[in-house]
């Protein structure tokens, strides 16, 4: 009974803590690191609805030219910025007087960003990151990236969904997903996004949502090479649904939840960046597709293509789980191998023989 007491104040300790934590993330500014196109897009929103956000960038020139014009003509041109929006060159002053640190850089420069608040960052802050992908080399999934690098003690936010930047920017209805262990902090952190014309659902599948995010890039290259190709709607479709039962058997193996996979981290996401072509993901397969070497696609693209990263790890993320990704496995050898786009079809269109659905065993 005793026990059973001291778990109950435990508890209500734990909850004042984090109800104290979820008010400071409202009440003081939110810290947006990654002054790209989504870093800025996701700062717009905050701030329309009157949060004090805080914009950083790590090119002071461009920094000054946003203070200066009031938007962000690199990424969002001809937006203008909410007046609850400033442009901040202290980063560590910002970091050290925020209530939230919302990253949003390519995967490549999470680690480092993280590095960079870790020494700086008060006790509790909540950090959340809108990145989608692995880490490289090691295919480790973010969430554990920013637990190891930053320890227990802040609650920790992915947000992930169908958004391109420039929509949310111009106000454009979206729906997208923010999921936290912290139900608290989940709650706070879509209350900062939500208004009339972005919902912003929660959840506490931190694994599922990450997981979507980030193959459905390699599914969009996919896609993109498809389309390139002329191998018209019929395949595109084919790809997609087969690439959701890529995800599903990768999701599975890790332990998330199925259900989020059909909620707006999974297919929302994976429609939308398979078959729209503002998509870079999607750009650079079509540019691959359509005769473009692997090197001089990406030049074209000329802007973050996650997919390209990412693949790769998906790829030793599926083989450690003992897992079949047949259309990553070949996006893989497009790009890094060598292979031609048409071969690589080919390859998927010969596979063996298979069930979609079998029956159950009794
Ligand atoms: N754009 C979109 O619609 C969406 C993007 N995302 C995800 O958000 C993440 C960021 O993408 P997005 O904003 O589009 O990319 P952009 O290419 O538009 O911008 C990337 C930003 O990160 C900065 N950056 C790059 N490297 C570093 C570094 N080492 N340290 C600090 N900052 C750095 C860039 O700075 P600089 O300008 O100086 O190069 C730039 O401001 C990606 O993981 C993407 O998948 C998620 C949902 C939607
Ligand atoms: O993740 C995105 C939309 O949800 C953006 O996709 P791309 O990175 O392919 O442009």
């Amino acid at each position: 009974m005793r026990d059973k007491l001291k778990k109950q104040e435990q508890k209500r300790r734990i909850n004042i803590q984090e109800t104290a934590v979820s008010e400071q993330a409202n009440l003081l500014p939110t810290l947006v690191l990654g002054a790209g196109a989504w870093g800025t897009a996701l700062a717009m929103a905050m701030a329309r609805n009157g949060h004090e956000t805080w914009l950083w960038g790590r090119d002071k020139l461009h920094c000054a030219e946003m203070q200066t014009s009031r938007e962000n003509a690199k990424y969002l041109p001809g937006i203008a910025f909410p007046d609850a929006l400033s442009v901040v060159d202290d980063v560590h002053k910002a970091i050290q007087n925020c209530g939230h640190v919302l990253i949003s850089v390519p995967s490549k420069a999470f680690v480092e960003s993280l590095q960079m608040i870790k020494p700086v960052l008060a006790a509790r802050t909540p950090v959340s990151w809108a990145t989608k992908g692995l880490a490289p080399d090691t295919g480790e999934l973010l969430y554990d990236v920013a637990r190891s690098v930053l320890g227990e003690s802040h609650p920790l936010a992915v947000i992930s969904g169908p958004s391109f930047a420039a929509e949310v920017a111009a106000n454009l209805p979206t729906a997208f997903t923010v999921a936290s262990e912290d139900g608290d902090f989940a709650k706070q952190l879509a209350g900062l996004f939500h208004s009339p014309t972005l919902r912003v659902y929660t959840t506490y599948d931190v694994l599922g949502v990450q997981i979507g995010g980030t193959v459905k890039n390699v599914l969009a290259i996919s896609a993109g090479i498809s389309d390139g190709l002329g191998y018209g709607a019929n395949a595109r479709a084919a790809l997609i649904t087969r690439g959701m039962a890529e995800i599903r058997r990768l999701a599975a193996a890790l332990g998330a939840e199925t259900e989020t996979l059909f909620g707006l981290s999974g297919i929302g996401d994976l429609i939308l960046t398979c078959t729209d072509d503002q998509s870079r993901n999607r750009q650079l397969g079509l540019a691959i597709g359509r005769g473009l070497s692997v090197d001089d696609a990406v030049k074209f693209v000329g802007k973050t293509v996650e997919g390209m990263h990412a693949a790769r790890e998906v790829m030793l993320r599926a083989r450690q789980a003992d897992i079949e990704m047949p259309i990553v496995e070949q996006v893989c050898k497009i790009l890094f191998e060598g292979y031609d786009p048409r071969e690589s079809v080919q390859a998927l269109l010969c596979r063996e023989q298979k069930a979609e659905l079998t029956p159950p065993v009794n």
